[in-house]
């Protein structure tokens, strides 16, 4: 059997590379009874507040925010398991290209909130929640969308951890991002940490997180952290995000998730597994109506 370059068979590579594209492709609806899952769900059900509010519009664009203005946007435990129902509800939207994540009333998510964080403050019940956050925006990063955090006010601890699981931030100009987890005594537990660090690269995920250091829109773009800005007072932020994100999300929503998914095979598997996945999700847009529209147009691109 051949071996790839990285010592795997070849078969083998392939198998694993069309299971995750597969995975991908599948709708999985989506709650995984794992009893580990549905114990910490329940533990989780006993923090109310607040809500996750999902708009799917019909530009193709959804909005998801995250809704407890009281507690500057802080996750409750109910709203981490809306979460969960929410990305579940866009893994079955097929009409769906793109996603802005956002905080109510001006400021997007202070983290989790500390009342519930002290009630669960042994380790068991800290990793299990940490388990159930990030498989949760870990599903929010793989969704065929192109995604992006809308930073206004402030992303605080799981706050900026959340903005990590977008494809894209935006700041307003008076916004600001800390992991200010090393001020609570802790790390990020919500995959945050391996996020930043393919983001920004190990030097500066460092000086963010040994450093809680403030990141202001200059310093975000800077270190790349941050993909544009939107300046305060000039329109409504949220108009001018859809306007941002549809640079990206114009024209046919199957080639969009297409491009999607190549991104995100080729940021999260081998080479050789990537090159796999290319040419299945290559097979599905091919001789497709997008296709055959630019075929018959004699698109030229001048
Ligand atoms: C995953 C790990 C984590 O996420 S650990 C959590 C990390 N987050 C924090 O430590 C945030 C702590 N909060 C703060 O620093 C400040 O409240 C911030 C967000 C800067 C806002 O300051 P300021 O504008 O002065 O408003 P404020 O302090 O009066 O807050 C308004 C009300 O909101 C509440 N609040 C805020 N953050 C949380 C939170 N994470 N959990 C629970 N409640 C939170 C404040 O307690 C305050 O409530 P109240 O009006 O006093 O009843």
């Amino acid at each position: 059997m051949a071996l790839c370059s990285v010592g795997r068979p070849l078969l083998q590579n392939t198998r694993h590379a069309l299971g995750w594209f597969f995975k991908q492709k599948q709708t999985f609806c989506c709650k995984v009874h794992d009893s580990q899952e549905e114990e910490i769900r329940k533990k989780l059900q006993l923090f109310p507040g607040g809500s996750i509010d999902l708009q799917k519009q019909e530009s193709g664009i959804a909005v998801m925010t995250v809704n407890n203005p009281a507690r500057m946007n802080a996750f409750s435990g109910t709203m981490m398991t809306e979460l969960e129902e929410r990305v579940c509800e866009l893994e079955t939207w097929t009409e769906g290209k793109g996603l802005i994540v956002r905080g109510a009333a001006g400021t997007f998510c202070s983290g989790s909130d500390l009342n519930a964080v002290r009630a669960i403050s042994n380790p068991q019940d800290g990793m299990k929640m940490c388990m159930f956050m990030q498989k949760t925006l870990t599903r929010l990063l793989r969704l065929p969308l192109i995604s992006v955090a809308l930073v206004e006010g402030k992303a605080l601890g799981g706050g900026a951890e959340l903005t990590t699981a977008c494809d894209f931030r935006l700041m307003t100009s008076d916004a600001m991002i800390q992991f200010v987890h090393k001020h609570m005594g802790l790390v990020p537990g919500w995959g945050g940490a391996a996020r930043l660090v393919r983001i920004v690269g190990s030097q500066n995920a460092l000086k963010l997180l040994a450093g809680s250091k403030k990141v202001d829109p200059d310093f975000g773009k800077q270190i790349g952290l941050v993909d544009d800005v939107l300046t305060v007072g000039e329109g409504n932020t949220l108009v001018d995000t859809e306007r941002w994100l549809s640079q990206f999300t114009k024209g046919s929503a199957p080639v969009i998730r297409a491009v999607k998914k190549v991104v995100l095979s080729g940021r999260e598997l081998s080479l050789d597994e990537a090159l796999t996945t290319e040419r299945h999700v290559f097979g599905t847009v091919w001789g497709g109506p997008a296709n055959l529209e630019a075929l018959a147009l004699k698109t030229k691109h001048k």
